[in-house]
């Protein structure tokens, strides 16, 4: 079998995070044409929310769950950041890759904010006939709280293992995990507490970098590496030369 990689792309890539669900067309096309001239693999595309789902999700208090009359954000907070996944999409497809969104929010349960099932027998299929699967951040509904926000990384660490993936890739906004101006190139179990990593500048309810390096350390428990790094070195991650960023391995 190919390689097969798993590539996040950050919501505060592909969106403009400080305003109302703005897309960022030209680095989604950036983007598009990374993965149209990668060498041959099957790759699943994962992205987040940005300003198309976070601000949504924050209003109606999504990450506290859903209870009976106060289910309205479900649906708008859901319909945001799939508007987001179908110009994901359309970009993709523009550069001739064959792209198909997926909704975790019908292919997954969780209880207590954490996955307990996703489908991924569809999407085994899908890699076999040579597309990609193109799945976000999104509402997913919960069996202890009714409804919860599985973000993009939580689903990164699922899928990766739930795949077999051989590398796992986040594209960011910034060159890699940053520690007084630098690029921090390795974190383990072992070194994180030495860092000071925060939230998110942006409306984020998945808990920004800090989020992300926990389901990362998660995903390295589990025996896979992975990477942070600046979606400018995109190319370079595909093309399997450094990329500059952060790997987070086990130690
Ligand atoms: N130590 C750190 N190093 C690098 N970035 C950090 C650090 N601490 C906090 N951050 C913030 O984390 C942000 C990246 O996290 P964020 O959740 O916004 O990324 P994303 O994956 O693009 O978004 P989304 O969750 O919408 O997909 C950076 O833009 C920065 O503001
Ligand atoms: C806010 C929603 C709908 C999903 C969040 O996913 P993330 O942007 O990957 O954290």
């Amino acid at each position: 079998m190919s390689e097969r990689i798993i590539l996040k792309l950050g919501g505060s890539v592909i969106t403009d995070k400080g305003a109302d669900c703005q897309v960022n067309k030209a680095a989604l096309a950036d983007v598009a044409a990374a993965i149209a001239g990668a060498p041959a693999a099957q790759i699943v595309v994962v992205h987040g929310a940005g300003s198309c789902g976070h601000p949504e999700a924050r209003k109606y208090q999504l990450d506290r769950g859903a209870t009976p009359g106060y289910t309205e954000g479900i649906g708008i907070t859901h319909d945001a950041v799939s508007s987001l996944n179908t110009e994901v999409v359309a970009a993709l497809r523009g550069a001739g890759i064959q792209a198909l969104g997926v909704h975790p929010l019908h292919a997954g349960i969780a209880d207590k904010g954490r996955l307990l099932t996703f489908e991924t027998k569809n999407l085994e299929t899908m890699l076999s006939l040579g597309m990609v699967p193109v799945i976000h951040g999104d509402v997913v509904m919960d069996l202890s709280r009714g409804a919860c926000i599985v973000s993009g990384d939580q689903l990164v660490r699922y899928l990766a293992v739930a795949l077999k993936c051989t590398r796992v890739g986040l594209a960011t906004d910034v060159p890699g995990v940053l520690d007084g101006g630098r690029v921090v190139r390795e974190i383990t179990p072992q070194t994180v507490h030495t860092l000071q990593i925060g939230s998110s500048s942006h409306t984020d309810v998945t808990g920004g970098m800090k989020g992300k390096i926990d389901e990362l350390l998660g995903l390295a428990a589990a025996g896979t590496e992975s990477g942070i790094f600046s979606v400018s070195r995109l190319g370079d991650f595909l093309a399997r030369k450094d990329h500059g960023g952060t790997t987070v391995r086990e130690g």
